[in-house]
């Protein structure tokens, strides 16, 4: 990529959105933690720095060496990036009496600043800092004030560097995207030439150069990420594409015939094999969440190895990660701590001895689906709400039999299929039904019941790292607890679940 935007993270909890903006853009961009700048840097037009949860007064603080960069390359600091370039270079930064987290709105701004063409005076924008510039570095000439910070943006004379306090990345910046338009458009002269099209173009003929004659592996999973990268692969290799789609007896009802059926309109190559006796045999007795997700981490692996033996000199595995899955591992941070071991992110043992390729794992969620839009995947099929790799094991508390997945399957389909009815089903992010450890007393037909407890949940989210509930109508939830409780034997019980990720998360293991 000869139109790249690098954005050197230092940690702030928004540089991702940095990204997400400037690919709205149509430009392509990449986050590199502070502390590894890449060795090459032809390929950039342009550089960000984020925001940090550090001080820059503090001696633990990223202190990199941009001299590699100052001067040679636009400069537009965001927040600690700013107050970064003028701690050091002459300036003076300070802690601020009060806190400023907040909208704010910008009072001044200098006349015939590009960095500013289009913003107007009043224009609101997003602050989040305790540090404040006091005084600008040298060759500094501000540009922009609010009525609590003076120093709000600047830039310094001589260079193409730009530094604002506050954070355009972040949507209650008004003007947010305009502003890095200007810079990246107009100042950085970046080219807006990321699209969904130029995309598949230049993965395919990527990709035919990587793989050449060889054969490619791929688990499918009817989701979307699998799906897309299947296709791009397909579009790319053709028939040296192998995919694998696994039922592991954890899937929604009817999951493995209707997806493989779905699969078959489009040219692609799938093998459908039934494992689920290999997994309920692997789950059984196993109660606690991750020796759950454990044992089916490795029977997949298992299966798959398996699998792959049965085709001749097959040198590639490829799969669907996406750019979230990345940045979480390389972050400034490093990998957060576990929370759930995803049974997907573990990677390969050695002895498979298979290379990687992850055409998809420079992009975000909704980019995957305007790729797979381009590539005229059914509508249907990219509108998937997400299904994690563990199925319904994870949503089936206790240990796992036959007869509670059955259970599961039938209420998640009556859940899943009234949402569809209601016209719901697309506003909601992710939905499914929880089947609960638990007996509770009813009474039908005059004789008391002894029964199942399932709940209910359907989440909003943007990238499934933060969620809220859905305010679900009561009609609704009316009518699928009556069909829930009347149609599957064994649940006498219907709740909804009302928690937000944080502090709960999306599924209950
Ligand atoms: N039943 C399955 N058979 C084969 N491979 C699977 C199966 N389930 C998951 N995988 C593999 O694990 C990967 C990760 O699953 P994940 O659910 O995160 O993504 P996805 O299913 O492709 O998309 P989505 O996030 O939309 O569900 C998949 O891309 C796929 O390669
Ligand atoms: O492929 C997957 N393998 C897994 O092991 C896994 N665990 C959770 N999920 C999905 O990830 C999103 C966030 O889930 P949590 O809030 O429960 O962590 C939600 O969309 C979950 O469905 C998984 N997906
Ligand atoms: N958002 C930020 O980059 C904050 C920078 C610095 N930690 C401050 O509090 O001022
Ligand atoms: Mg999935």
């Amino acid at each position: 990529m000869h139109n790249n935007v690098l954005i050197l993270d230092f940690g702030s909890q928004y540089t991702q959105l940095i990204a997400r903006r400037v690919r709205e853009l149509n430009i392509y961009c990449e986050i590199h933690p502070f502390n590894k700048i890449p060795n090459e840097l032809s390929g950039f037009k342009a550089v960000i720095l984020s925001g940090s949860p550090f001080s820059v007064r503090a001696e633990d603080a990223p202190h990199p060496d941009l001299s590699r960069i100052r001067k040679q390359l636009p400069v537009l600091a965001v927040c600690y990036g700013a107050q970064y370039l003028a701690h050091f270079n002459g300036g003076k930064v300070e802690a601020s009496e009060i806190r400023e987290y907040g909208r704010a709105n910008l009072s001044v701004i200098k006349d015939g600043e590009a960095l500013f063409a289009h913003i107007t005076e009043n224009s609101q924008v997003w602050m989040s800092h305790s540090d404040t510039i006091k005084e600008l570095p040298q060759n500094g000439v501000r540009l922009a004030s609010t009525p609590d910070v003076l120093n709000a943006a600047y830039r310094i004379d001589g260079e193409e560097t730009y530094a604002i306090q506050f954070h355009p990345e972040v949507y209650h910046s008004t003007d947010g995207k305009q502003l890095l338009e200007n810079f990246l458009v107009n100042i950085a002269k970046v080219e807006q030439e990321w699209t969904p099209e130029a995309f598949v173009d230049m993965t395919v003929a990527d990709l035919k150069k990587q793989i050449g004659d060889d054969k490619v592996v791929l688990g499918l999973s009817g989701g979307v990420d699998s799906t897309v990268a299947a296709v791009l692969l397909h579009k790319a290799i053709g028939k040296n594409l192998y995919c694998i789609f696994v039922n592991n007896g954890l899937l929604r009802k009817n999951e493995f015939e209707s997806v493989l059926d779905q699969y078959k309109h489009m040219g692609l190559n799938v093998k459908g094999v039934d494992a689920s006796a290999r997994f309920l045999e692997a789950l059984a007795g196993i109660s606690d969440p991750e020796g759950k997700r454990k044992a089916i981490g490795k029977t997949f692996i298992d299966v798959f190895d398996d699998e792959a033996h049965r085709i001749k000199d097959v040198k590639y595995l490829a799969q669907g990660t996406i750019y979230p899955d990345v940045i979480e591992s390389v972050s400034v941070n490093g990998p957060s701590v576990t929370i759930k071991s995803h049974h997907n992110v573990g990677g390969l043992p050695a002895y498979m001895k298979l290379k990687v390729v992850e055409p998809l794992r420079m992009l975000f969620k909704d980019e995957v689906r305007r790729v797979g839009a381009e590539l005229e995947i059914d509508k249907e099929l990219l509108g998937r709400h997400p299904f994690p790799g563990p199925g319904l094991a994870i949503r089936i508390l206790g240990d796992i039999t036959p007869e509670k997945v059955r259970i599961l399957q039938e209420v998640d389909a009556i859940f899943i299929n009234g949402l569809k009815e209601w016209m719901l089903y697309d506003k909601v992010w992710q939905a499914g039904a929880i089947l609960l450890p638990v007996n509770s007393v009813g009474v039908m037909g005059d004789e008391r019941t002894y029964e199942k407890v399932v709940a209910l949940r359907a989440v909003e989210s943007t990238d499934g790292m933060t969620a809220d509930w859905v305010n679900l109508p009561y009609d609704f939830l009316q009518k699928t607890s009556n069909t829930i409780i009347n149609r599957v034997k064994g649940v006498n019980r219907v709740v909804y679940d009302i928690s937000s990720k944080p502090p709960a998360t999306i599924e209950w293991e």
